[in-house]
């Protein structure tokens, strides 16, 4: 169980929504705002479950308005960011700019960054100091593909990805980073890895941290899931010990599959 024996959870568990290249910024406020309302209707507590979402860079500003005008508690945060701080980098787009608009996360590593873009180790180790650097903290994803997880080096693999991801970092900034392992395989496929998968290599991950930062820091580090998550199979996951929540693709598109992930806990309390 996630819970400590005090019934609160070791950690507050976060459920992010990652829209990927979907949601106009008209599109995305509307998103925003069933959203909102359906979470309000169901009288969600934000301070026990935290609450994000990850629009497009063309949707922020839009979002951060509503989230201001209407004083909702949804954080919200940048798909990636620049390993610089400005400068002649065309497209690119610069932790500054994301703080400024009120990104508290932004995603460093999403697994169709580092295929479709070849972002290497040493890039997405910059843009995670980057966003430190700008006061916005990294949700540093790792995960492996198909043939790695069938030929059983899953685990290596991934705690390789996080040792260069997190190289350099302080025990202040490894507390407050989120880690998303997302095995490629179960990304938009339908394939979900089963709760004891997620299980396996959040707790590889944060002997791994503890390993490098010692103790206090791994037990202060969230580790999310992600890959096919959906209403009917959040709660099973977050039910596990290591899991401290979800990246959700897919279904964060949907304000109501989405809120019902997010309210994993009422699932649990009936089962
Ligand atoms: O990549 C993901 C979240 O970042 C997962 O996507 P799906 O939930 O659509 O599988």
């Amino acid at each position: 169980m996630t819970t400590s024996t005090n019934g609160a959870f070791d950690r507050t568990p976060f459920i992010a929504g990652n829209w990927k290249m979907n949601m106009d910024h008209v599109q995305g406020i509307t998103l925003l705002q069933k959203l909102a309302w359906t979470l309000s209707d169901a009288k969600h507590d934000y301070s026990r479950v935290e609450v994000a979402a990850f629009p497009p860079f063309t949707d922020l500003r839009g979002v951060q308005t509503l989230v201001q005008g209407d004083d909702l508690h949804i954080a919200y945060g940048g798909q990636d960011l620049s390993q610089f701080d400005s400068g002649a980098y065309t497209g690119d787009i610069s932790g500054q700019f994301l703080n400024k608009l009120g990104c508290k996360y932004v995603l460093v590593g999403h697994s169709e960054r580092r295929t479709i873009h070849n972002e290497s180790d040493e890039v997405l180790n910059a843009k995670v100091k980057a966003a430190f650097r700008h006061g916005v903290v990294p949700v540093l994803c790792v995960g492996e593909g198909l043939e790695i997880r069938q030929a059983g080096t899953h685990v290596d693999h991934t705690l390789q990805q996080l040792r260069a991801g997190v190289a350099g970092l302080t025990n202040e900034q490894a507390a407050e980073l989120v880690v998303a392992y997302e095995p490629v395989w179960a990304i938009g496929t339908g394939e979900v890895a089963g709760p004891e998968d997620a299980q396996e290599m959040c707790a590889a991950i944060r002997s791994e941290l503890e390993t490098l930062f010692g103790a206090d820091v791994a037990a202060k580090t969230r580790l999310l899931y992600g890959g096919s998550v959906k209403g009917n199979n959040a709660g099973a996951i977050l039910r596990e010990r290591d899991v401290d929540g979800v990246l959700v693709g897919g279904a964060s598109l949907d304000p109501a599959e989405f809120a019902n992930i997010v309210r994993f806990e009422s699932h649990l309390v009936a089962d």
